[in-house]
C-alpha cells in the first residue's frame, strides 16, 4: 500500500476510535473480556463466521457477561439466561433498541425497518398490530390451517417423487410453513416448493440473514464508508436490489390479499389501522409489517422443523427418543386418527421433544442484537450507553446448571419432571427477550408441535441413501449456514409409513380441493365471537 493510503487509514482509525471511545459516568470497570489492542480493540479477534462458538469459549473464560471493543464500539455478550433476563427483560426500558447495522437497517430496509427499528412509538404501533393477530386467542383459530398443511406434508412425504432413496427435506417443510402463513396473511396457498413467491422469500431471507451480523460488514464498522460513490461501495447496489425486490413482492402480495375473497390477516390489519386510527400508517409500511411476519415465520418455523428431522436421523440411537414418542402416541392417540393440538396435555413427551429442538439448535444462536440507550450498572460492572448487546443464545441453551449435563446431546427427558408427565418450566431463550421477544412464538409453537407429533405418528425417519450404491448418507448434525439464522445444510432423509393404517387415515390425493376461503371466513367468525 502507498504511504499516503497508510496515513489515510491511520487517520480514519484514530477518527473512528475517538468518536466512539468509551465515555462513561461510572467509575466501575467494564465487564471482562479478551485483551484489546490499542485503537482497534478486539477487532482482530472478531470471529468471521459461526461467532456463537467463539462467544461460548469467551463465556467459559470470562463469565456470563463479556465486553469486547470493536474499534471503540462496545459489544456486550450475554451468556446466561439470568443475565439476559436481568438486562433485556427486567431493564427492558433501556435495553430494547437495535444497533444501526448499515447494510440491513439503512439500506436494505430503508424506512420500513420493523425488525431493526428502535423501541419507539412507531414500533409499539406495530407490536399492537402483531399481537392483535398473534396472541394465544387469535392463534387458536388458525389450527385448521396447521392441520390442513401438516396433512398435505404427510401426503407429500408418503409419495415422494424420485424413488425411495430419500430426497432433500428442506423443500417439503418450506412449502408447508409457507402455505400456512401465506394463506392466513394473504389468502392463497402454496402448492409447490418451487413456487416463485416462496423461492423469492427464501432468497431474500438468506440475503437479509447475512446482512444482520454484528461486525461482519466493513460498513458497519466504518459507517463513513457509506459516503463513497457507488462503484467503491458495492454493498449499496446489493442492498438496493434487495430492497427493490422486497418492496415489489410485499406490495404485490398485499394487493392480492386485499383483492382475494374471504378473511385474511392483511384485510384484518388494514381495517384496524383505518378504524382505530392509531395514527396514519402508509400502505407500504403496513405491507412491510405483513412481509416481516412472513419472513420471520418462514425461517424460524421451518428451520426448527428441519433441526427436528436432523435430530431424528442423527440422535435416535443415543436417546431412543423416537421409540418413546411412539409409545406415548400409540397409547394416547392410537392408530385410527392423527394427533392434534387437543392431545397436547396428554403428550408431554412430544412437548419435551419440541422444547429440546429449540434448545439443542436455537435457530438464532446469537439472538437478534439489542442496544442500550443509556449507560447501566450491573453486578459491579458498567455497560456503556449504546453498547451492542448480543444475547448469546447458543451459550444460554448450553448452561449445564440449568439444563443438566451433556447439553450438546438431544435429550428430551431434561424437560420432564421425575414423574415423566409434567413438563418443567425451564428458562426459555430461543424466542428472544423482554420487549423484543418474538411475537409469533405461540403460533410457531403450535405449528411445530402439530407437525412434530404427526410426523412421528406416521413415519420411520432415516438418513437418505445413495441412489446407486444404496449406502446410507450420514447427516452432519452441526452443518449449518451462518447468519442471523442457523439453518441445517441440505440433507437427504427417507420417510417410510409406519404401517398400513397411515395411508388409511390420510386417504388418497391431496388437500388442495379444500375450500380454504370458507375456512378463513370461519376464523373471522371465531375472532368476532371472542371479542
Ligand atoms: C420457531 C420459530 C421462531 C423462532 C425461534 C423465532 C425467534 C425469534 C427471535 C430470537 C427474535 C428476536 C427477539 C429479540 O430481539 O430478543 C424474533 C423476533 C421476531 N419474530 Fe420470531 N421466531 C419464530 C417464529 C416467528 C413467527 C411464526 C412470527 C410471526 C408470525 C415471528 C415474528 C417475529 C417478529 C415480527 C420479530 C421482531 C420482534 C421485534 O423486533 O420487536 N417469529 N423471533
Amino acid at each position: 500500500m502507498h504511504s499516503i493510503t497508510y496515513a489515510a487509514v491511520g487517520v480514519l482509525l484514530v477518527g473512528v476510535y475517538l468518536a466512539r471511545r468509551r465515555r462513561t459516568a461510572s467509575s466501575l470497570p467494564l465487564p471482562p473480556g479478551p485483551k484489546p489492542l490499542p485503537l482497534i480493540g478486539n477487532l482482530h479477534q472478531a470471529p468471521k463466521s459461526h461467532a456463537w462458538r467463539k462467544y461460548l469459549e469467551w463465556s467459559k473464560a470470562y463469565g456470563p457477561i463479556v465486553h469486547v471493543n470493536m474499534l471503540g464500539q462496545s459489544v456486550i455478550i450475554l451468556s446466561s439466561s439470568q443475565v439476559a433476563h436481568d438486562l433485556l427483560a427486567k431493564r427492558g426500558a433501556i435495553f430494547s433498541d437495535r444497533p444501526r447495522l448499515f447494510l440491513a437497517t439503512e439500506l436494505a430496509l430503508k424506512g420500513f425497518n420493523l425488525l431493526m427499528m428502535n423501541y419507539t412509538d412507531q414500533l409499539r404501533r406495530h407490536q399492537k398490530l402483531q399481537t392483535s393477530v398473534l396472541n394465544p386467542t387469535p392463534v387458536s383459530f388458525y389450527l385448521p390451517f396447521q392441520l390442513l398443511e401438516s396433512k398435505q406434508l404427510l401426503l407429500d412425504l408418503l409419495h415422494p417423487g424420485g424413488g425411495n432413496a430419500g430426497r432433500d427435506v428442506h423443500g417439503y417443510f418450506q412449502r408447508t410453513v409457507a402455505s400456512i402463513i401465506h394463506t392466513l396473511l394473504y389468502g392463497f396457498r402454496i402448492h409447490s416448493e418451487n413456487d416463485p413467491i416462496l423461492r423469492t422469500v427464501i432468497q431474500l431471507n438468506d440475503e437479509f440473514s447475512g446482512f444482520v451480523q454484528v461486525g461482519a460488514h466493513i460498513v458497519d464498522t466504518f459507517p463513513v464508508l457509506n459516503n463513497l460513490p457507488a462503484p467503491l461501495a458495492p454493498w449499496k447496489a446489493i442492498a438496493e436490489s434487495h430492497y427493490q425486490r422486497k418492496y415489489a413482492l410485499r406490495m404485490e402480495n398485499f394487493r392480492k390479499a386485499l383483492a382475494s375473497p374471504g378473511w385474511n390477516i392483511s384485510k384484518h390489519l388494514k381495517r384496524i389501522v383505518e378504524t382505530e386510527k392509531v395514527e396514519e400508517m402508509p400502505t407500504d409500511e403496513l405491507a412491510f409489517e405483513l412481509g416481516t411476519m412472513i419472513d420471520a415465520a418462514l425461517d424460524g418455523t421451518t428451520d426448527s422443523l428441519l433441526w427436528f428431522i436432523v435430530a431424528c436421523v442423527t440422535q435416535k440411537h443415543r436417546g431412543g427418543f423416537i421409540d418413546k414418542a411412539r409409545e406415548e402416541l400409540d397409547a394416547v392417540v392410537g392408530r385410527a386418527r392423527l394427533p392434534t393440538l387437543d392431545d397436547r396435555v396428554n403428550l408431554p413427551y412430544i412437548t419435551a421433544i419440541t422444547e429440546e429442538v429449540y434448545r439443542w439448535r436455537p435457530i438464532a444462536p446469537e439472538g437478534a442484537p439489542h442496544l442500550n440507550r443509556e449507560e447501566a450498572e450491573y453486578e459491579g460492572y458498567t455497560i456503556p450507553a449504546r453498547s451492542v448487546i448480543v444475547p448469546n443464545i447458543w451459550a444460554i441453551t448450553r448452561e449445564e446448571a440449568v439444563f443438566g449435563p451433556d447439553t450438546d446431546e438431544f435429550i428430551p427427558e431434561r424437560w420432564l419432571e421425575d414423574d415423566g408427565k409434567t413438563v418443567k418450566s425451564l428458562p426459555l431463550s430461543g424466542f428472544g427477550f423482554g420487549r423484543r421477544i418474538c411475537p409469533g412464538r405461540y403460533f410457531a409453537r403450535n405449528t411445530i408441535w402439530v407437525i412434530v407429533a404427526q410426523v412421528l405418528w406416521a413415519f420411520e425417519v432415516s438418513p437418505g441413501r445413495d441412489e446407486v450404491t444404496g449406502e446410507v448418507i450420514p447427516v452432519d448434525d452441526e452443518a449449518c449456514t451462518y447468519g442471523l439464522v442457523m439453518r441445517s445444510l441440505p440433507f437427504k432423509a427417507c420417510f417410510e409409513a409406519r404401517g398400513k393404517w397411515v395411508e388409511e387415515v390420510l386417504g388418497d390425493g391431496d388437500t388442495y380441493g379444500e375450500d380454504h376461503i370458507a375456512m378463513l371466513d370461519k376464523i373471522a367468525e371465531g375472532l368476532a365471537s371472542a371479542k
